[in-house]
């Protein structure tokens, strides 16, 4: 997929002026979709996307997405010359069971995920979601009993999980877990400086990390006095979901798998964890998130919402399956597939 640069689109037609936020919204011909790219004052590079349908335009999500911008973005429509998709995700027919009891829980899972997506993983409790998500990135409570996932043309079930990570792979666990003894400003530096190895780039020194982590911060808008406590001790639930999307803001990620961020957020959490995510997302990385709340689905604008029933992706639509879902209930939309 060609995307214009933005900026240097709006720099060339002079447009780029004070008190203004410019969005530029790219057209997807194949996909009849369209990605806004709001461009933050003074900033060199765009920040965030989402993918809308074709049919929203020019008010309705837009306003609803970008209302912090509403009155001073300006909109255009570009048509992108190119489509060409790139698969960051294949899993093929993907099988596992449970360790201890040896039960299969995933009967054959089969989702591709390409570079620029957002999807969502609904389905009803039980149904896998959690242990698809976790299969993805080596937990050790599963096996794998067949099919492969291949991730960045490389196959993900050859590594171990630390590996998984630092080839650009996040997860964010349904109830994360605290780390007595580790502060979480010394393992946001251990596990970036890591990454940075992986990537080729120099280790940051001190002065450079603490800049850096709290610019993160900002980002998901949380006090610096959570970098000196403990990984996760003593948060609260709403406080260990926002972390979890500081780590991932502080490490980046190819492909992020968020498990139920949403639940015990409040309202306010809600919508700084969304508009954290939106600003990671680029057209070259992906979101797979697991949740059961329309909430979420709005602020982060799923190209695909699966439907997963018993340990398979049962039924696979855009945004408007899940009104579906909602109308009719989990047992029917699966029924159907
Ligand atoms: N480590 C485990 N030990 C025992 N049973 C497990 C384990 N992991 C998963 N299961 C079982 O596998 C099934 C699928 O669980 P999973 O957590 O993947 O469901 P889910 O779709 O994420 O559910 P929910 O929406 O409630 O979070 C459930 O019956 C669960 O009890």
């Amino acid at each position: 997929m060609h995307i214009y640069n933005p900026l240097a689109w709006f720099l060339h037609r002079g447009e780029k002026q004070e008190h203004t936020t410019p969005i530029v919204i790219f057209y997807f011909p194949t996909k009849n979709k369209v990605m806004p790219l709001s461009l933050p004052l003074h900033s060199p590079l765009p920040t965030t996307f989402s993918f809308l349908s074709l049919s929203s335009l020019p008010s309705i999500n837009l306003r609803h997405h970008h209302h912090r911008y509403l009155t001073t973005a300006r909109a255009t429509v570009i048509q992108s010359d190119t489509t060409q998709q790139h698969p960051l995700l294949q899993v093929n027919d993907l099988k596992a069971k449970i360790v201890e009891n040896g039960v299969e829980i995933l009967h054959g899972v089969n989702l591709t995920v390409n570079q620029g997506e957002v999807h969502a993983i609904m389905g009803k409790n039980g149904s896998g979601k959690s242990t698809f998500a976790k299969v993805l990135v080596g937990h050790p409570d599963y096996e794998v009993t067949g099919g492969s996932v291949v991730f960045k043309g490389e196959n993900l079930l050859d590594m171990e999980p630390e590996e998984r990570s630092l080839a650009g792979l996040f997860m964010s666990f349904q109830s994360p877990v605290a780390i007595p003894g580790v502060s979480n400003d010394e393992f946001l530096v251990m596990a970036y400086n890591a990454r940075r190895r992986k990537l080729g780039l120099p280790e940051l020194g001190p002065l450079e990390c603490f800049s850096y982590l709290m610019e993160k911060l900002q980002l998901v808008n949380m006090k610096p006095d959570f970098l000196n406590r403990n990984v996760n001790e003593g948060f609260s639930g709403g406080e260990r979901k926002r972390n979890e999307i500081l780590q991932l803001a502080v490490l980046g990620a190819d492909l992020a798998i968020l498990d139920e961020i949403d639940s015990g957020l409040d309202v306010d959490a809600l919508r700084d964890v969304a508009n954290a995510v939106n600003q990671l997302l680029t057209p070259k990385n992906s979101l797979l998130m697991i949740t059961h709340y329309r909430r979420l689905l709005d602020l982060l604008n799923p190209t695909h919402v699966h439907v997963m029933d018993k340990g398979r992706i049962a039924r696979t639509g855009d945004i408007s399956l899940v009104a579906v879902i909602e109308d009719d209930g989990y047992e029917t939309v699966s029924a159907l597939s």
